[in-house]
């Protein structure tokens, strides 16, 4: 191995580091890891810290030693089956109980390392469970310590949740949700409405099967019939002990999915469904007793985007869930491209796949974007906890104004940055493992198809870039008008927090297209520049994705194991598949139920018919068409 800067240092960690991160087997992959320049258990343990590698380890090793969690290869699961077994999965993650509340406040990177983690397994019980726990669950408790008794009924499973923000006919357009919440001052009650069906709450993520409640957007309405805007209520959807509609609700699953399809999503109508005054999350605004209305937001505008506030958790998820599957795709990628061997100088020296330059320019940048995404991911999210804490303790400075504004604008950029590029990348790895990476066992198609609603939940891509671009152009203009007001060297005009969103805005705007230019005018002497980084990055490949990759077991992919035995673990994989020898339960319709009729074309006779005009066949009745008794309707048995 070449030495590396930080070699005395590695030296005296090395047994610390063998703990944490066992060797991989010995097999084909060796070769590249030898040549590696770098040391891959150094580099995680400085990219995570030994406490979050910890963290890994356990719950890496907790789902593969439950029974639960078993892979089952060859077995096709039915749709309902695959989401009682996400349920159950889901369940055992609340037994499990990985994080403590301290350790989350002592390390908050801990809880996304926890999505990353599960999500790595299977994005379905992951999202189940942080729908529930994160989306529904957060929502509520940072609205306000009126919910406060939520807690222990949420975190005990004593009551499952979902958020319905969506609706059939709107989703983006978050103003034009027609769900009413009319207060009615006499019961002291809300009475939530879908006016009609296309007013029905839609592609809600756990509500298809098993939520019993809802935190609900709907249009407020006080008793003087004004539409006080956007607001959200708690709506029990489901009896909880079973699991029946709640009267006035009629709720049910959406059907199959592209992908994730584990997870129920579902919709849901309310017809005049009364809930108690308290069911409000006063997050934006209340209603007094007597049905007036009260904000502490004074502009409607400022109303409107706390009320979404809680969307940009999600997005920053997100970029992170996205980031995550670059990973995996790439992991699985590039330990083949190690190991398949195509061509070669000699028939017995055929050369790795990775070798060609084409399948460098291929995979290589995908694997710098997953190294850069994953550390912004990080960083990102670390902000957003300075953003929730204030929220958790109602702050109300223009710090955190102005930091709600900023999460919004980066993770409405990031969050389109991160998914598609993760979902290029998987379809580019996909096809950079020929045909065995159409092989669903291999896994790509999944991690394809579980990463692409990531594009538009919480907020279409395209739409969402516009939010950054509104946000830049305002801060363009004001740096101007204080540049007007108060002449200052140019570096003082513009702030941070602008230099921070040009750093990642723009870059988003302008990535496609830099691209594309930087690929056409590109000159020779700097391709044949790049071509000799990839030529060093190609040996440092392997080890690079050993560093994220996460063990055998959770990346499930015969051909991206550790060992790079792929070969042999495919064969394991496609014989335990079921009934792979058995001859068809059908055998006897090919052996003995042959066809009655078997109709066979003589192309002598067929050419001679075709020799019919088309005109004539156009236009001619039967009886006109002197060759119509020889048309192909008369098919005789061949020969
Ligand atoms: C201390 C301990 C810390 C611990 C940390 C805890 C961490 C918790 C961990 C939780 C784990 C969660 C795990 C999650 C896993 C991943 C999630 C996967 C989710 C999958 C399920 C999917 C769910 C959904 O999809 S829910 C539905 C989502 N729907 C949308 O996103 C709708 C999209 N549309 C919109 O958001 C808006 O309507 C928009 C943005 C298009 C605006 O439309 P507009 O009508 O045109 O309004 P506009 O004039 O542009 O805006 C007005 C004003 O408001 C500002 N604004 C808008 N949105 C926001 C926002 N979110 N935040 C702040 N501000 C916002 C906008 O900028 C405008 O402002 P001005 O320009 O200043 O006027
Ligand atoms: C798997 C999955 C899970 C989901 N889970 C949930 C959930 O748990 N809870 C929930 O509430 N919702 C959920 N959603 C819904 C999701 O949030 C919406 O689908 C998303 O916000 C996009 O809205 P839409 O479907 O209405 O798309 P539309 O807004 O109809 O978009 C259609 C097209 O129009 C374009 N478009 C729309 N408006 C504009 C504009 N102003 N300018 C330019 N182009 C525009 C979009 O870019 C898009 O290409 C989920 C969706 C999926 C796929």
């Amino acid at each position: 191995m070449a030495p590396t800067p930080n070699v005395k240092e590695a030296t005296g960690n090395q047994s610390s580091w063998n703990t944490l991160l066992p060797d991989f087997p010995k097999g084909p992959l060796s070769k590249y890891r030898k040549k590696a320049s770098f040391n891959w258990k150094e580099m995680a343990v400085f990219l995570d810290g030994e406490d979050i590698i910890r963290l890994k380890n356990r719950i890496f090793s907790a789902l593969e030693s439950d029974p639960f969690f078993a892979h089952h290869p060859g077995e096709e699961l039915s749709r309902e089956k695959y989401q009682e077994l996400t349920f159950l999965r889901c369940k055992r993650l609340f037994e499990y109980d990985f994080l403590t509340q301290q350790e989350i406040i002592e390390n908050p990177l801990k809880i996304l390392n926890m999505v990353i983690c599960i999500g790595m397994y299977d994005w379905s019980p992951c999202l189940q469970f942080f729908l529930h726990c994160g989306v529904f669950g957060g929502t509520i408790l940072s609205a306000s310590k009126r919910f406060a008794d939520f807690a222990k009924k949420i975190y005990n499973m004593e009551i499952f949740g979902c958020f319905a923000l969506t609706e059939l006919s709107h989703g983006t357009n978050t103003k034009g949700i027609r769900t009413t919440a009319t207060f009615d001052h006499n019961t002291q009650e809300f009475i939530i409405n879908s006016p009609d069906f296309e007013a029905a709450k839609f592609w809600v993520g756990n509500m298809g099967k098993h939520a019993t409640h809802a935190v609900v957007y709907a249009q407020l309405y006080t008793p003087d019939g004004q539409c006080q805007g956007l607001h959200s209520f708690i709506v029990q959807i489901r009896d909880t002990k079973t699991l029946l509609p709640m009267p006035g609700v009629m709720v049910g699953d959406i059907g199959k999915k592209i992908g994730q399809n584990g997870l129920d999503n579902g919709f849901a109508m309310f017809h005049n469904v009364r809930i108690p005054k308290e069911s409000i999350l006063n997050i934006t605004g209340d209603v007094s007793p007597e049905g007036k209305y009260s904000s502490s937001f004074k502009d409607v505008k400022e109303r409107f985007s706390a009320a979404l506030g809680s969307l940009s958790t999600g997005r920053i998820l997100i970029t992170a869930v996205s980031a995550t599957n670059l990973k995996l795709a790439l992991s699985i990628a590039i330990r083949f491209s190690a190991t398949r061997h195509q061509f070669g100088p000699t028939d017995e020296e055929e050369i790795p796949v990775i070798e060609y330059q084409t399948q460098q320019w291929r995979l290589l940048p995908y694997l710098a974007a997953a190294y850069a995404l994953d550390y912004f991911s990080k960083s990102l999210f670390e902000n957003f906890v300075e953003f929730y804490a204030g929220l958790l303790t109602k702050q109300r400075s223009q710090r955190q104004a102005d930091l709600g504004r900023e999460i919004h604008a980066l993770s409405a950029a990031s969050k389109p940055l991160s998914s598609w590029t993760a979902q290029q990348a998987a379809q580019e790895c996909r096809e950079a493992c020929g045909g065995h990476g159409y092989l669903a066992m291999n896994r790509l198609g999944e991690i394809r198809n579980d990463n692409d609603p990531n594009c538009t939940y919480e907020g279409d891509n395209n739409v969402l870039l516009q939010q950054t671009s509104n946000y830049l152009m305002k801060e363009f203009f004001l740096s101007l008008l204080m540049s007007l007001k108060n002449p200052l060297p140019l570096p003082q005009y513009f702030p941070y927090r602008w230099v921070l969103c040009v750093g990642v805005g723009w870059r988003v705007f302008f990535f496609r297209y830099i691209v594309a230019l930087f690929r056409l005018a590109i000159s020779y002497e700097v391709a044949k520049c790049v071509s000799f980084l990839f030529k060093q990055l190609k040996d440092d490949a392997v080890a690079l994705v050993d560093v994220f990759a996460p063990p055998d077991f959770i990346l499930n992919s015969p051909i991206g194991k550790a060992s790079g035995e792929l070969y042999k673990n495919m064969w394991a994989e496609i014989l335990q598949g079921n009934k792979v020898l058995n001859r068809p339960s059908w055998w006897a319709e090919f052996c003995i139920n042959k066809p009655h009729l078997v109709h066979f074309l003589n192309p002598k006779k067929l050419r001679n018919q075709l020799c019919c005009s088309r005109t004539e066949l156009k236009t001619a009745s039967p009886t006109k068409c002197s060759r119509r008794k020889n048309h192909i309707t008369s098919v005789e048995i061949y020969p």
